[in-house]
């Protein structure tokens, strides 16, 4: 395979939010060329024509040209949900060779499994990536087969440093990684969003209690990279003793926000565990494992 990221084909089988957000940050950064990146779906063609008409990369769900594409790639991307690993597996399995480098974003899914599904030696790298890919501030976690080289592990690094930060992890980590950074953006999103209402609630305007919360969460995670400090130490700097912030964090502690945050980040760890544990690990190749 070409080790240049650069010159490398990368296929991405399953063209999602997932896809997008790598394949986009990828592109942008100008470290893939778009007529190297091939998308490949299962059947909704509008998706495919906005992704060829927004990044000029090369699209289809054509099983013809998908079985090129694959055969073609240095780099495979597994991209779909848990539920359709067995049956994308299937198709793919007989196109796959141990020359290429097999990606895995798939939550759940075990090193183990992928090798025993696909009845395949390929080395391959199992990542949990999150949607801040797309503009290159995702957070990355990665772990290796046996079978990755050092070659195959700056290769991947490479691809998602691109994209963000990449976070080596024991495999046994990923589901609690998933956790905190997977699915760590949807929770900022949400109290993004309660913050929103509460301003609105209160009398701000939309616009004006959008743009102060959005400068409140860029400015904050700002403080914590470039003051290096922790977080509960800038915390501090904002209570005021029996001010008007400690009001608002008692009210936080009353409504057990600290059990909340530990709840939401286990219970993704436990369903990314458990979706990967729903994995038939019968062979869609045909073969009893
Ligand atoms: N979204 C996120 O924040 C993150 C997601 N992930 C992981 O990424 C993976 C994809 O998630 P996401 O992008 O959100 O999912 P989406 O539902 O957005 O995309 C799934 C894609 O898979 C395609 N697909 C389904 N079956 C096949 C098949 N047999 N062959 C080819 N393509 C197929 C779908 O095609 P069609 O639409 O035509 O059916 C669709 O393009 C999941 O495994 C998830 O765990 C990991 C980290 C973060
Ligand atoms: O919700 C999911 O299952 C995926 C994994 C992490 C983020 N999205």
């Amino acid at each position: 395979m070409s080790t240049m990221l650069s010159q490398a084909k990368i296929a991405f089988v399953g063209a999602g939010s997932m896809a997008e957000a790598i394949a986009r940050g990828l592109i942008q950064t100008e470290v893939a060329n778009p007529k190297h990146v091939y998308m490949m779906n299962r059947s909704n063609q509008d998706r495919l024509a906005y992704l060829r008409s927004e990044y000029g990369l090369e699209a289809t769900s054509d099983p013809e040209t998908k079985n090129v594409f694959i055969r073609e790639a240095d780099v495979v991307v597994l991209c779909m949900k848990p539920k359709d690993v067995e049956t994308a597996f299937a198709e793919l399995a007989p196109l796959l060779n141990e020359g290429q480098l097999l990606i895995s974003v798939i939550a759940g899914l075990s090193i183990e499994k992928i090798e025993k599904l696909l009845q395949t030696n390929m080395p391959i790298v199992r990542t949990m990536p999150n949607t801040s890919s797309t503009i290159g501030l995702g957070a990355t976690g990665m772990s290796f087969s046996a079978k990755v080289n050092d070659t195959f592990k700056q290769f991947a690094i490479q691809m998602f440093e691109a994209v963000g930060t990449v976070t080596i992890v024991d495999e046994d980590k990923l589901e609690i990684l998933t956790g905190v950074s997977g699915s760590g953006p949807a929770y900022v999103y949400y109290f993004m969003e309660a913050m929103i209402k509460a301003g609105i609630d209160g009398g701000l305007s939309e616009e004006d209690a959008r743009q102060l919360t959005l400068q409140t969460f860029l400015g904050a995670a700002h403080m914590v990279q470039h003051t290096k400090e922790d977080p509960a130490e800038l915390r501090r700097k904002v209570t005021s003793p029996n001010g008007a912030t400690q009001k608002s964090i008692e009210a936080l502690d009353r409504f057990q926000f600290n059990e909340a945050v530990t709840q939401a980040v286990f219970a993704s760890a436990a369903r990314a565990k458990e979706m990967g544990e729903q994995i038939a690990t019968t062979s869609p190749v045909g073969k009893s494992l």
